[in-house]
């Protein structure tokens, strides 16, 4: 099989996985918070998120959170197939517009930011940080664009049924610094100051 086919075939089967997960633990993402790792934020800092699709974990509670500790919120906005996302920022209480496949986006006349950290949806993680999404590239395009120029911090929100043991990767894909489930959080050895055996790790929830 070749990548894209065995990418299509671990979609289809990341996305039941991630599916019966919501089913089981709809709330989950209120426990992201015990786990983020709000030592990244400082007031300022702009934060990316993403209004959830059905089935995806919800930020939600997460945003309220990082919002009280001063973080500036953006959500993604797309500007086709072929470019990266464009964030756009939002409030608590801000309108949404709704778009194609039940994407919410800010209004067109929100500033546009530059994240420093990005909350990423996602279909299915493997212990090396790689991430399977939606399959249009868009996270991929985004983040070698902002990784160019900076130093974004990419945390993927999942729930532990969406680990994998392998994602398949190819020259495009780029990694997650940091997995926050409903249960932990995980950092990846490719982000500075790495964990001491190098490898990725579960932290101390220590906040
Ligand atoms: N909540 C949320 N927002 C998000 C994402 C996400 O995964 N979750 N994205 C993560 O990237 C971006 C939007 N991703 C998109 C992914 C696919 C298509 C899309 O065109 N889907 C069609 C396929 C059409 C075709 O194949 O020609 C479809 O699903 O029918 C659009 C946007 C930004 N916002
Ligand atoms: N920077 C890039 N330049 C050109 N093509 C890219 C780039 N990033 C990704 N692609 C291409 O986009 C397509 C979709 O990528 P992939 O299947 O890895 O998506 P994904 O990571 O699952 O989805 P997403 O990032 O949208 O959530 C692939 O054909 C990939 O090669």
């Amino acid at each position: 099989m070749n990548l894209q086919a065995l990418k299509s075939d671990l979609r289809r089967r990341a996305l039941v996985a991630r599916q019966s997960a919501h089913e089981a633990a709809p709330d989950a993402g209120e426990r992201l918070v015990e786990h983020f790792p709000f030592e990244l934020v400082t007031p300022g800092s702009v934060v990316s998120a993403y209004w959830p699709l059905p089935g995806e974990m919800d930020p939600r509670p997460l945003m309220a959170a990082l919002e009280a500790r001063g973080a500036c919120l953006a959500l993604p906005v797309v500007i086709g197939a072929g470019h990266p996302l464009e964030f756009r920022e939002w409030r608590s209480g801000d309108p949404l517009q709704r778009r194609a496949f039940g994407l919410m986006e800010p209004r067109e006349n929100a500033p546009q930011l530059v994240p420093d950290i990005l909350l990423v949806p996602l279909l299915a993680i493997d212990p090396d940080g790689n991430r399977l999404g939606f399959g249009k590239g868009y996270y991929d395009r985004t983040l070698a664009g902002l990784r160019a120029c900076g130093a974004p911090v990419a945390v993927g929100l999942a729930y532990e049924a969406q680990w994998v043991a392998a994602v398949p990767v190819d020259e495009f894909d780029q990694p997650l610094d940091w997995v926050v489930t409903e249960g932990r959080r995980v950092r990846s050895s490719a982000t500075p100051n790495p964990p001491s055996d190098n490898s990725w790790s579960s932290r101390p929830d220590a906040r």
